[in-house]
């Protein structure tokens, strides 16, 4: 062990906050608990007391609370992880700002752009940037060699990015907007940081829905972003599909094509055929996303720094995410509206 190290892990635990104790917190409590370094969950928090009660039960130290302010406030806690839905972030992550908190906010950072500015108002006005949103993929083996290979610019420019985005099923509180607000946020996410541009028009197209799909939700979408410098995205987005959870992406560029998420893991040779495993859900693909993702923002914190996708990218993608509503609503082009990057956010 070098010296630094030594010194880095002499450093007190981080003590953390879990505000929202469902599918999302309770993994994150798990990995904080029994993966992840240098951290413990002192308190968790959901507006159903008695779920964040039964995940406490299950950590030595960890207090439970029906209110996340009350969780903010409780002895021992150095930082939060916000795992609430999307509509409960910006008073979260103002009350966390304004106790100079560091915090990791599971996307989307707020559900809309105006939203996301009072949020980006109060961090600039705090002095230093405190928030690091979970667009987990940016933590992705398969995507960060993506990343690195465009970057490298061997293929020459990107041209175009296909994807697909296909989730099993949906919680029953799951809208048509959330197709866009929360689930393609994520390659609204990607296409800015593979291809280092902002997103400057979207359109939706609407197939004609699934019969398997929950009554009044429209999926699948298919939905085209066009970037500032000219390159365009598809991303077919199924939330019911059923049979899998895929996220898969291929890059054409100039001299050649490479993709992403084709689930090549372990493939099986046997009497009965050949072929691999379809992850389930999130949880089962992002697993080591999630885990790097966690011990990159801690180390961070305990290191007084701030790491990873910024407030300001949850804003923009908050800002194409509302032009996306917009667009699946009329059925046009709809132009994304951003204001300036502050220097702040350089
Ligand atoms: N990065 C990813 O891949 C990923 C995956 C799933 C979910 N998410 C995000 O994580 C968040 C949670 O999603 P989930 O699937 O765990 O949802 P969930 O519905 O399973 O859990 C949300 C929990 O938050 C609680 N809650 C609601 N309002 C609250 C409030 N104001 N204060 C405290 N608790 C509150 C609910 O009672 C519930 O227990 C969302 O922002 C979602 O978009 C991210
Ligand atoms: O909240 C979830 C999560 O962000 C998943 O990563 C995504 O695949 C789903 O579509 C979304 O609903």
């Amino acid at each position: 062990m070098t010296q630094q190290a030594r010194e880095f892990a002499r450093r007190p635990s981080l003590g953390v906050a879990v505000i929202g104790t469902g599918a999302m917190g309770a993994d994150h409590v798990r990995r904080i608990d029994q993966v992840i370094s240098g951290a413990h969950v002192a308190a968790v928090a959901d507006l159903d007391e008695a779920r964040a009660r039964r995940l406490a039960d299950t950590v030595d130290g960890c207090t439970a609370y029906g209110d996340a302010a009350e969780a903010l406030a409780a002895p021992g806690v150095d930082a939060v992880l916000l795992a609430s839905p999307g509509p409960a972030h910006e008073e979260q992550l103002l009350a966390a700002l304004a106790r100079d908190l560091p915090v990791l906010c599971e996307k989307p950072l707020t559900p809309d752009a105006e939203s996301a500015l009072r949020v980006l108002d109060a961090e600039r006005k705090l002095g230093r940037r405190r928030i690091q949103v979970g667009f987990m993929r940016r933590f992705d083996s398969e995507f960060r060699k993506l990343k690195r290979l465009l970057e490298g610019g061997t293929l020459g420019r990107p041209l175009l990015m296909h994807c697909r985005h296909r989730n099993v099923k949906v919680h029953d509180y799951f809208t048509t907007s959330m197709l866009i607000s929360d689930s393609v946020v994520h390659e609204m996410d990607c296409a800015r940081w593979l291809l280092e541009q902002e997103i400057a028009a979207i359109t939706v197209v609407r197939p004609r829905p699934s019969s398997l799909a929950p009554d009044g939700l429209e999926d699948p979408q298919v939905v085209l972003f066009e970037t500032t410098e000219g390159a365009v995205v598809t991303v077919e987005m199924f939330a019911t599909c059923g049979f899998g959870y895929q996220v898969q992406a291929e890059a054409v560029c100039e001299r050649g094509t490479a993709r992403i998420g084709e689930g090549h893991d372990l493939l099986v040779n046997s009497p009965a055929g050949w072929g691999g495993e379809i992850p389930q859900d999130f949880i089962a693909r992002f697993a080591d996303a999630y885990d790097l993702e966690v011990q990159e923002w801690v180390d961070a914190a305990r290191a007084d720094r701030t790491t990873g996708p910024t407030a300001w990218d949850g804003y923009a993608a908050a800002a194409v995410c509302a032009a996306g509503i917009e667009a699946q609503r009329t059925g046009q082009r709809t132009a994304v509206e951003l204001v300036e990057r502050p220097d702040f956010y350089a």
